[in-house]
């Protein structure tokens, strides 16, 4: 059952049995109910949950700041599998993928990105003093090694490109973790904070020294940013604008300076050219 409300331009939006608002400009609706709900993936330090329970990490905190600038003042976190990211936000679970998700061109046939708010190497968990020798995908290759990797990690087209036949397709960082560690995967790869992220404190496993990865000759760029809907072109401006503004300030970097990112992560890459 439908209640009609009278949120955003007179008569086009309405309330759906399950309370989420429909119709009209997003961006008007989330100003009027003040809340906001990104989709984030449990990975630090993109986004993840912190001890009191509050949404943290790189693409949550800049996300903050941004949609107070808009005028939306709380930030509500929807965790979920990163293979559930852009299905979740389809699905109208949430607003906006706020997870350091890399711009590529699949995604951008399937959701609208902001301009990336960071560019980072890969790397790989590897057990103690690297006994295969891995710097990138082609060494696994070459050495018919099994390589593990998250669903729908952008990791995966990298490791098929370089020609690495044995994939192993697991939940998170912390399940490569374990399967580097019980000798069912000879490497997990990832981006480089999330790989130095979950190996720290741990003397059995490493991170290899970070890397560009290659497809076809050319780099893959692993430059991440917001996803939106694809009937969401103008919160998505309006969203892009003010990161525009944060990205050429330096602010970007303050505020993702305290989740591992350097002056070396930032770019002035546009989301139109990782589109192509
Ligand atoms: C932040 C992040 N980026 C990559 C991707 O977008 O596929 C994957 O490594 C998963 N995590």
């Amino acid at each position: 059952m439908a209640a009609f409300g009278a949120l955003g331009a007179a008569g086009c939006s309405r309330v759906a049995a399950q309370g989420t608002v429909e119709g009209g400009d997003l961006l008007d609706r989330l100003r009027e109910s003040g809340s906001v709900k990104i989709g984030i993936a449990s990975e630090p330090p993109f986004g993840y949950i912190d001890d009191q329970g509050e949404p943290t990490g790189e693409a949550p905190e800049v996300a903050k700041v941004i949609f107070q600038r808009l005028g939306v003042d709380n930030v509500t976190p929807v965790p979920v599998e990163f293979s559930a990211l852009i299905p979740g936000l389809k699905a109208q679970q949430f607003d906006v993928v706020s997870a350091g998700m890399y711009i590529n061109p699949d995604r951008c046939a399937q959701v609208l990105f902001s301009d990336p708010d960071y560019l980072m190497l890969d790397s790989f968990i590897v057990p103690a003093g690297n006994p295969q020798g891995l710097r990138d995908y082609d060494d696994v290759a070459e050495q018919g090694l099994v390589l593990a990797t998250g669903q729908a990690y952008a990791q995966i087209d990298y490791a098929e490109a370089a020609g690495v036949r044995d994939v192993l397709i697991l939940p998170d960082q912390v399940a490569g973790l374990d399967a580097v560690l019980q000798g069912r995967a000879h490497a997990f790869a990832g981006t480089n904070v999330t790989v130095n992220g979950v190996v720290e404190g741990n003397d059995r496993v490493e991170a290899i020294e970070p890397f560009q990865p290659m497809v076809d000759g050319e780099p893959a760029y692993g430059a991440g940013g917001f996803a939106f809907r694809p009937s969401e072109k103008n919160f998505r401006d309006a969203f892009n604008e003010e990161l525009l503004r944060i990205r050429e300030s330096g602010e970007l970097l303050e505020i993702v300076a305290p989740f591992g990112f350097t002056e070396a992560e930032m770019t002035d890459l546009t989301a139109e050219e990782l589109c192509r």
